[in-house]
């Protein structure tokens, strides 16, 4: 296993079992925008958590967090803490790539990388590990079964990505994310571009995924939260509003805005 730093912090209170991840009193800006505010929430070990909340509430915001994606933009910063395995992966001295190997993202639009379907899953696999070919078919052949897409591209591993379908492109996706066995896999609306089928197969997938890793989701659908989801929070204005099972949030949620959202009298 690949260590990420540095400093070890003490472990954060918490009121789930085996949080894979906590965030405690995280604030983050984009320049002067203070867009969340505050934020202690924790991801339990092979659960999916389900963000929910109104446009510009922040979700996409702190999911980006969880992988140092804003690294990449100055003039972004957060404070506070986020810790995964022991350390707090928002402090200075964190290898990102190594971060990103065990924390990995998958976005609303499926992005394969412009090469053959093999290449996809087999390039980040590369960045960490040295296999040989056969482990690498391996590795291959074991992350497309994993998320079903074998059966349809075993023929044709050699072709370009571009040439599936979305939904084949997203479960490629995943599959490349997985590829480097991690153990968060944060996804941001990855079901927004794709058609009713398309987004049951991926939901199916989470539920069997879960077995394995532990899963944050951002989603607008609240039937996906609802179906997908074991936890659920909900965002308002940079805040978190409230965070509970998702059975408790959508059948008797403690804080009227949450209600208000729930029931679509806004966002
Ligand atoms: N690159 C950026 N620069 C400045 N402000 C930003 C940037 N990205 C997001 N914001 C602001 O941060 C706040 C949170 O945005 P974020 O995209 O995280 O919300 P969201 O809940 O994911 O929204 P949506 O559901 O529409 O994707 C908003 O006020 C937004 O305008």
């Amino acid at each position: 296993m690949n260590t990420i730093v540095m400093d070890d912090v003490a472990p954060a209170p918490t009121d789930v079992a085996t949080p894979a991840l906590s965030i405690r009193n995280l604030d983050f800006w984009y320049g002067t925008n203070h867009a969340l505010k505050n934020i202690s929430l924790d991801f339990p070990e092979r659960q999916v958590t389900g963000m929910i909340g109104p446009s510009g509430c922040g979700k996409s915001t702190l999911l980006r967090i969880l992988n140092r994606m804003y690294d990449l933009y100055p003039g972004q910063r957060a404070t506070g803490e986020v810790i995964f395995d022991g350390c707090n992966i928002i402090a200075p001295g964190v290898d990102v790539n190594v971060l990103r190997s065990r924390i990995g993202m998958v976005f609303q639009k499926p992005t394969p990388f412009p090469m053959s379907i093999y290449d996809n899953i087999a390039f980040g696999v590369r960045l960490h590990e040295r296999l040989s070919r056969a482990e690498m078919d391996q590795r291959v052949e074991d992350v497309l079964r994993r998320v079903a897409l074998w059966p349809e591209v075993r023929d044709r591993l050699g072709a370009s990505a571009a040439a599936l379908s979305g939904g084949q492109q997203q479960r490629l996706c995943i599959a490349r994310t997985i590829a480097t066995r991690p153990e968060v896999i944060l996804l941001d609306e990855p079901t927004s571009a794709l058609d009713p089928i398309s987004t049951a197969r991926i939901e199916e997938l989470l539920d069997e995924l879960k077995r394995d890793f532990s899963i944050a989701i951002v989603t607008h659908n609240l039937q996906q939260a609802a179906r997908c989801a074991d936890r659920v929070a909900f965002f308002y204005m940079g805040e978190l509003v409230e965070v509970d099972t998702a059975d408790q949030m959508f059948t008797a949620p403690h804080k009227k805005q949450t209600q208000d959202y729930i029931t679509g009298r806004f966002g």
